[in-house]
């Protein structure tokens, strides 16, 4: 039986996790928390997620971790670092699903990620990783096309472009064999010029309660290959990370990805 945590229990994801343990056979909600001051501390976890009390209650203490073999963390780039560090003490698997992180705290949750297993992923969801192997090999197989990544999410989402966005643009950058960080073009306005060839850009859109939405362009002469995803339900988030949670449980120290856990090619 997994012993799972849950840290940012009250947050969209973290109600939609507390929902997907419940229904796994093999995993228990052993401890959630928030952050300190947070209103719902010391509430009941099961009543927060819309299905009844089930006796956890909302903590603030990462140390109570140590009574759980991996914690599932959906929460804000500085408290995943922070929390990685403090799970490498622990000796507790910690799985990532926190987007928006600087290259900086890419860093220092791959320091951690020596002492301890971590699965980290801007999208868990079988979906779209099985989508960002497809667009690896649409921008191999189709070198001279303009790529363009469009993403929608809800208006509360507070970084950007997404974390899947930058994965779907890593994947078309690899089909390329070239870096995306060097090639990327986040923003345009005003007098831009013509597209630079080679270049991957990104469109972001907020609004409304859209859980997630992606796209690939691929833009030739006269026409256009369009690669997508669309998340219904924050449930295949949630469930992917509890499947991570399954697999790495374990694992030697290292840094993963989802496609290892779905044994996708990367
Ligand atoms: N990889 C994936 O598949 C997915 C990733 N995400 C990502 O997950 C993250 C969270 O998204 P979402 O659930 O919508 O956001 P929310 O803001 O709804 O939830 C985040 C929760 O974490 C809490 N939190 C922040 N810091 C701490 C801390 N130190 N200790 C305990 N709790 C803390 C927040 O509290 P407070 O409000 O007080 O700050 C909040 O309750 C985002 O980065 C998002 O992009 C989302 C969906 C899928
Ligand atoms: O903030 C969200 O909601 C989501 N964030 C992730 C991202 O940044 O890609 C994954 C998903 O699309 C929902």
């Amino acid at each position: 039986m997994m012993r799972v945590g849950v840290v940012g229990a009250a947050g969209r994801m973290g109600r939609a996790v507390v929902r997907a343990v419940s229904e796994d056979d093999g995993a228990r909600l052993a401890v959630a928390t928030e952050r300190p001051g947070a209103a719902d501390l010391g509430a009941d976890v099961g009543t927060l997620a819309g299905l009844g009390p089930n006796g956890v209650m909302v903590g603030d203490d990462p140390a109570a971790f140590a009574a759980c073999d991996v914690v599932l963390d959906f929460t804000a780039p500085a408290t995943s670092v922070a929390l990685a560090a403090a799970l490498a003490e622990l000796g507790t698997a910690h799985v990532i699903g926190t987007t928006g992180f600087s290259a900086e705290q890419d860093v220092a949750i791959a320091g951690s990620a020596q002492k301890i297993a971590i699965v980290k992923s801007g999208n868990m969801s079988l979906g779209l990783n099985l989508l960002a192997a497809l667009v690896r090999r649409a921008t191999r197989a189709l070198p001279d096309a303009d790529i363009e990544v469009l993403e929608m999410h809800h208006r509360r989402k507070v970084d950007a472009p997404s974390g899947t966005a930058l994965m779907l643009g890593e994947a078309a950058a690899a089909g390329r064999d070239i870096a995306l960080r060097e090639n990327a073009v986040f923003v345009r306005e005003g007098q831009t010029g013509p597209r630079e060839a080679g270049t991957i850009g990104f469109a972001t859109l907020r609004g409304g309660t859209v859980i997630g939405e992606h796209e690939v362009i691929l833009a030739l002469d006269s026409e256009r290959v369009r690669l997508g995803h669309i998340a219904e339900d924050r449930t295949v988030f949630a469930r992917g990370a509890i499947k991570a949670g399954h697999w790495v449980i374990g694992r030697p120290p290292g840094l993963y990805k989802m496609t290892d856990v779905l044994g996708l090619e990367d």
